[in-house]
């Protein structure tokens, strides 16, 4: 069959094997209940949103994988869908590789979208998979900077104040999102070329980018927030409930 001929499956690889250190103490960051349902829930959801994607992938904390298939059986989700899950590793990087090698053959487009990005709305879902069908090996949503951003030089001893040795030109900054899309063999070739290395990056994209390869910018949205410290709970907490008024009316 020629690549044209090939149908076009994706699938989404979901982080959510962090602890969530930086909200405090508690369950698992994934499984801490946002209007009383877990945050893996709702970002599974904002995947399977989209009628693309067929398959998820979850990447669960490393003692928590049945715990998170109990969740998955327990809440309705698309029958179209179909999910995965699988333990994941010490780093971000390590569970999204552990997700990639759980994909069945014939997957032609992968999102890589972060558990703790619960409420991301499907447009933007959409739109960076079409950028993939389109021809992008791959594709991060970002939002324009609002703040001035500094680059520092860690202090030399503990205590000590960093020093400012740049500004980078903000116009030209982009804070990036999740989901990420990519040409499947472009990112499973990252994974692998990156952990080779011992090379690290944050986010999937710059292992992309560390190959090379030209990465595109779509919109990101302003709810594809990251749950990250305590304030960003009460954030999303106030957007699910703008989002209940708005179906009311
Ligand atoms: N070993 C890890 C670490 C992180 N993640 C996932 O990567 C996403 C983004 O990471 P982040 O927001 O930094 O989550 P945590 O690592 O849980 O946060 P913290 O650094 O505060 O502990 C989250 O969905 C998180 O569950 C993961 O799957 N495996
Ligand atoms: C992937 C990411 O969400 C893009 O902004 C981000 O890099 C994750 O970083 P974290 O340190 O794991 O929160």
């Amino acid at each position: 069959m020629s690549d044209e001929a090939r149908p076009r499956r994706t699938a989404v690889v979901i982080p959510a094997a962090g602890r969530g250190v930086r909200l405090g103490p508690g369950a698992p960051k994934a499984l801490r209940a946002l209007n009383g349902t877990p945050m893996l829930i709702h970002a599974v959801r904002a995947m399977a949103a989209s009628r693309a994607v067929s398959l998820v992938v979850v990447v669960a904390p490393s003692d928590g994988a049945a715990e998170v298939k109990n969740l998955l059986d327990a809440h309705a989700l698309p029958e179209r869908t179909d999910y995965l899950v699988v333990p994941g590793g010490d780093t971000r990087q390590e569970s999204v590789h552990l997700g990639l090698q759980a994909l069945p053959e014939g997957i032609t487009t992968v999102l890589v979208h972060d558990a703790a990005r619960p409420l991301v709305p499907v447009e933007t879902v959409d739109a960076v998979i079409e950028a993939v069908r389109d021809g992008a090996v791959a594709v991060v949503p970002a939002l324009p900077v609002a703040d001035t951003v500094k680059e520092v030089e860690p202090a030399e001893q503990p205590g000590d104040p960093e020093q400012v040795v740049a500004t980078p030109v903000r116009a030209r900054l982009r804070a990036v999102q999740t989901p990420q899309g990519f040409d499947h063999d472009t990112l499973v070739n990252a994974h692998a070329t990156v952990a080779l290395t011992g090379e690290g990056a944050t986010d999937d994209a710059g292992m992309v980018e560390k190959l090379g390869a030209p990465v595109v910018v779509v919109p990101g949205h302003e709810e594809a927030f990251k749950v990250t410290r305590p304030l960003d709970l009460v954030l999303a907490e106030a957007v699910l409930a703008r989002r209940r008024a708005n179906d009311g009316f």
